[in-house]
């Protein structure tokens, strides 16, 4: 049986549709990439699995209960990455895991042995008592994968994740990801980056202008479409525009002269 299951979601906004029909499982074990233009409704589809937004219609089964019929106990099974570090910069790192820890209803000891072995692990130990005011971008996007990974969801949703990781910490987040799925943990995968969905992802679905218009493995993407890379099975199923011609346009509109 699917872990997710995702029933026929629409979204409307003031009338306008933002998704509609959306429907896919999602498989202990699999790594399912969620691919799309800006604007094409991936935010309004993981803001509706995590339970933030309620849809117009249609339903989003975990295990086959409907996520909606108890929240509180599906979150306690999800671990969700958002693109943007919103933290408690004057926390620390240790300080933002012991209170997500506490919220978990974990006790003092686990969390202590989580999260020092968590900031270890990351990179992080040297700097688990100062304020993340003080870190990076890549090390804010560090601590809200652990906060994410911390209670040992069994469904990971990650935004765009790897966005301010440096080489380093993005090959660990790749190959860790690999683990999860490995362990049999479901994860859903949002990203713009082609490459690493190809290598990464068991299936990939893409979605255009709110509708799912594929959900395969990428290398039968590629062979069934004929064409040699997931970017231009991609630019194929969603005309995307003629980005070169855009892109010299954009130099001569620059380079307009004051009149
Ligand atoms: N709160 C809102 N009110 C009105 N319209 C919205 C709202 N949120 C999203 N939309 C519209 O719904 C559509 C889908 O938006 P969504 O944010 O889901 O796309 P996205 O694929 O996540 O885009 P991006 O890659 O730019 O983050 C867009 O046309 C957007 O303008």
């Amino acid at each position: 049986m699917a872990m997710l299951k995702v029933e026929n979601l629409s979204k409307s906004y003031r009338n306008i549709p933002a998704i509609q029909n959306v429907s896919f499982c999602l498989r202990a074990g699999e790594i399912v990439g969620y691919l799309g233009t800006n604007g094409s409704g991936k935010s309004t589809t993981v803001k509706i699995i995590t339970g933030l937004l309620q849809p117009s219609d249609g339903r989003v089964l975990f295990n086959g209960r409907n996520i909606r019929d108890d929240l509180p106990r599906y979150r306690e099974s999800l671990g969700y990455i958002p693109e943007e570090a919103h933290l408690y910069a004057y926390m620390s790192g240790m300080e933002y895991l012991q209170l997500v820890g506490r919220l978990r209803g974990m006790s003092e000891k686990t969390i202590d042995i989580k999260a020092n072995g968590m900031l270890r692990l990351l990179g992080l130990e040297s700097w688990r008592h100062s304020p993340m005011s003080l870190y990076s971008k890549g090390m804010r996007q560090r601590v809200l994968m652990a906060a994410a990974l911390f209670h040992d969801p069994k469904l990971l949703v990650f935004d765009e994740p790897l966005s301010g990781l440096d080489i380093l910490s993005a090959r660990l987040f790749k190959d860790l990801l690999q683990e999860l799925a490995a362990s049999g943990k479901a994860i859903f995968y949002i990203s713009h980056v082609l490459e690493i969905v190809e290598q990464l992802c068991t299936r990939v679905l893409v979605i255009s202008k709110g509708k799912i218009l594929a959900d395969a493995p990428p290398l039968e993407l590629t062979r069934v479409m004929q064409l040699s890379s997931l970017e231009r099975v991609f630019a194929q199923l969603v005309e995307q525009q003629d980005t070169k011609s855009i892109a010299s346009e954009m130099v001569a509109v620059m380079q307009v002269a004051n009149h």
